[in-house]
C-alpha cells in the first residue's frame, strides 16, 4: 500500500506565497532537511510543468505527441511568469523538451516575468513519458474498460510501462517522422513506451551531464518540462521511493522552487509559488483524470 500522505503547507517566504509539498515517508534525506528548511540554499533552481495542453483539456494520454497548449493552458503559462516575477526570480538559462507545450510555456512565462533573452537548450531527453498504445485514448474511458486500479497503475507506477506504440497505432507515424526529432534521435532509437523508470533512464543523464554542471557554475536555472519527467527529477532529488512516488502528481503551469545545498541535495520538498488551495486543487485534478466519470 502506497503510504505516501500530500501535506500541504502554506508559507510565507520572500513576500511570497509558497506552498510546500510533504510526503511523510520515503525521502532518505527529509527529516534533515524540513530542520533545514528555513535557510537558503547555495543553489536554488525552478522547474514547471506546462501549462495545460488540448489533449490534458480533453484528458487524452498525450505522451510524445505534440498537443497545443489549450487557451487555459496559455493563461496558466502567463501566471507561471508573474509568479516569477512576484517572486524576484531571475534566470541566466532555461532547458525545455521538444515539444510545443513545454516549449511555449517557457516562452509565455519568460515574456510575463519581463526577462531578457537567455539561452534555452531543447532536448527530447525531458520529453513527457512515453505513453505507447494509451497515446490518444480518453484516460476516463480507459478506467472504465480496464478498471481505475489498472489505469493507476499504467499512469503512476515506477516500472510498469503501459502497452506499447505498435506501427500501425493512429499517432506512431506522426511522432517518428516528425522532423524536430531529427539529429537527435534515429527511428529506431523512438521509445516504444516508457515507464517512470525508463523515464528518467533517459532524462538523468541529461540532469547530470547538462543541468549540474550549470548549477555548479552558478546558473540560475529554469526548467519548463512536462508531468512526468519532472517527476522523474523530483523523485531523484528527493529519493522518493518507487513507491511513494506514486502518490505525486504535478499540477500544470505552477513553478517550483529547490533550495539546494554544495552537494545539490535540497534542503525541503519542492516549493509551489502558488497560493495553498489553488495548488491542492490543482493536485487533485491531476490525480482524479484516471478515474471512470
Ligand atoms: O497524458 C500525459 O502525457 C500525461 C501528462 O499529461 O498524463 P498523466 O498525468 O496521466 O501521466
Amino acid at each position: 500500500m502506497c503510504t505516501t500522505m500530500l501535506a500541504l503547507v502554506r508559507k510565507a517566504w520572500g513576500g511570497q506565497l509558497m506552498t510546500r509539498l510533504t510526503t511523510m515517508e520515503g525521502r532518505c534525506p527529509c527529516s534533515k532537511q524540513s530542520k533545514r528548511a528555513a535557510s537558503q540554499g547555495k543553489y536554488k533552481i525552478v522547474m514547471v510543468r506546462h501549462g495545460e495542453s488540448e489533449w490534458n483539456q480533453k484528458n487524452l494520454f498525450c505522451g510524445w505527441f505534440d498537443a497545443k497548449l489549450s487557451e487555459k493552458g496559455q493563461m496558466e503559462a502567463c501566471a507561471a511568469g508573474a509568479a516569477l516575477k512576484e517572486a524576484k526570480l531571475e534566470f541566466d538559462v532555461a532547458h525545455t523538451s521538444l515539444l510545443s507545450r513545454a516549449q511555449h510555456t517557457l516562452l509565455a512565462a519568460l515574456r510575463v516575468a519581463g526577462h531578457r533573452q537567455i539561452p534555452i537548450c531543447r532536448t527530447w531527453r525531458l520529453n513527457e513519458r512515453h505513453y505507447g498504445g494509451l497515446t490518444g485514448l480518453n484516460k476516463a474511458e480507459t478506467a472504465k474498460k480496464y478498471g481505475e486500479e489498472k489505469v493507476q497503475i499504467w499512469r503512476r507506477s515506477f516500472d510498469t510501462p503501459p502497452p506499447p506504440m505498435e506501427e500501425g497505432h493512429e499517432y506512431y507515424a506522426c511522432i517518428i517522422e516528425d522532423p524536430r526529432y531529427e539529429g537527435h534521435l534515429e527511428p529506431a532509437e523512438f521509445p516504444k513506451t516508457e515507464s517512470l523508470k525508463l523515464t528518467i533512464d533517459r532524462t538523468l543523464p541529461y540532469w547530470n551531464e547538462v543541468i549540474v554542471p550549470q548549477i555548479k557554475e552558478g546558473q540560475r536555472i529554469l526548467v519548463s518540462a512536462h508531468g512526468n519527467s519532472l517527476r522523474g527529477v523530483v523523485k531523484h532529488l528527493e529519493c522518493i521511493s518507487d513507491e511513494d512516488i506514486m502518490g505525486l502528481n504535478l499540477p500544470t503551469g505552477i513553478p517550483f522552487v529547490y533550495e539546494l545545498d554544495e552537494n545539490l541535495k535540497p534542503l525541503d520538498t519542492l516549493k509551489f509559488l502558488g497560493d495553498h488551495e489553488m495548488v491542492k486543487k490543482a493536485v487533485e485534478s491531476v490525480a482524479n483524470q484516471g478515474k471512470v466519470k
